[in-house]
């Protein structure tokens, strides 16, 4: 079987659609060629969708598993609602959970996998339906266990804590979502976020400031994605009308929100403790999630596996076959 990466509209797989909790959910479908050996969902971070798994999905498919690549609320073929709670975490959970449903039915299992916002998801799914999920594994983003503090990031920041995450500050606010509309600004956009440097090194975005306007016209190839998948992403991401990145950016303004709903859910005194086997697969060089920041995650699991690969923040396709690799014997040793 083919396992190169995926184009865009591959026919190697198929691309559906849900009604799942009211919504329109897309996916991306891949069916093993013999039998099934389990399903596996993939969930994406910002600003990406479920072709950033295309050098993982075909691969899989390959290890004879069922793969479904959502792509998650507020991104191309899946609704973005106005109502801020469907991008809470316990909302997106619950939509993953009712998909997956429709996959394994009421009492069968998924390998859970997430990168970036959804590695954040991931870790809470397994820890509000543990019998949902045979496996969990995160590339990138650590555990950041349940958040009872209902301190502000813009307080931590001012603070000194996480100046990795400042970015977060500005793509939550008005800016990002006003400016970078229609399919030239969508087009610099991606090229800032994918890498696309100036003719004296500049860049189109940083961890401490987020998008650097001044400089998205100065921006070059070559960058992460080629031409077809740089035109993919702008068609996906305007499906959505203008302003195209409110779903997207949706997801910067839930810490409100997923902190009240995590208090709420905190006082059953649940403890964070995963007993299912889990993975967690660090970049080294991810400057919003640096390795650093998965200190300490190893006493919330009975059975994580931890490996590193020598990548940027986008290393399901500039480290993709060692991805594979790390996630393929993880699974073998996992699944037994
Ligand atoms: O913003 C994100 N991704 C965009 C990266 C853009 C980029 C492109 C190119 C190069 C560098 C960066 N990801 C989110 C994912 C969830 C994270 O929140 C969970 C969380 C905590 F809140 C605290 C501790 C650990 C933890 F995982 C917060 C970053």
């Amino acid at each position: 079987m083919d396992t190169s990466k995926l184009k865009p509209n591959d026919p190697r797989v198929k691309y559906e659609t849900k009604q799942v909790r009211g919504k329109t959910y897309s996916y991306i479908l891949g069916e093993p060629q013999g039998p099934k050996v389990d399903t596996i969902f993939l969930i994406h971070g910002w600003p990406d969708m479920a072709f950033g798994w295309r050098c993982q999905i075909p691969y899989l498919m390959s290890l004879g598993f069922q793969v479904v690549a959502p792509n998650m609320v507020g991104y191309a073929g899946t609704d973005a609602p106005q109502d801020i709670k469907e991008y809470s975490f316990q909302s997106v959970c619950a939509d993953i959970v009712a998909l997956a449903r429709e996959f394994v039915g009421e009492k069968g299992q998924i390998v859970l996998g997430g990168h970036d916002w959804g590695g954040a998801i991931i870790w809470r799914v397994a820890y509000y339906y543990p019998e949902l999920i045979k496996a969990v594994f995160s590339v990138c983003t650590p555990l950041n266990p349940i958040n009872t503090k209902r301190v502000r990031l813009e307080d931590i920041i001012a603070a000194g804590g996480l100046p990795n995450f400042k970015y977060q500050l500005q793509l939550g606010g008005p800016d990002v979502q006003a400016r970078i509309q229609g399919k030239d600004m969508l087009r610099k956009f991606f090229l800032a976020l994918f890498g696309a440097r100036g003719p004296n090194g500049e860049t189109g975005f940083n961890t401490s400031e987020g998008v650097l306007f001044d400089n998205l016209d100065k921006l070059r190839p070559p960058m992460l994605l080629d031409e077809q998948e740089l035109e993919y992403y702008i068609e996906q991401y305007s499906l959505h009308g203008p302003p195209e990145m409110r779903g997207p950016l949706n997801w910067y303004r839930t810490r409100e929100i997923n902190s009240e709903q995590e208090a709420e859910y905190a006082k059953t005194g649940r403890p964070m403790k995963y007993e299912m086997p889990a993975l967690f697969i660090s970049a080294s060089r991810d400057s919003a999630l640096p390795p650093s920041m998965s200190k300490g995650m190893d006493a919330f699991y009975t059975d994580l596996t931890r490996s590193e690969v020598n990548a940027s923040h986008w290393a399901l396709v500039e480290a993709g076959h060692e991805v594979n690799r790390q996630i393929a014997q993880w699974l073998n040793k996992a699944l037994g």
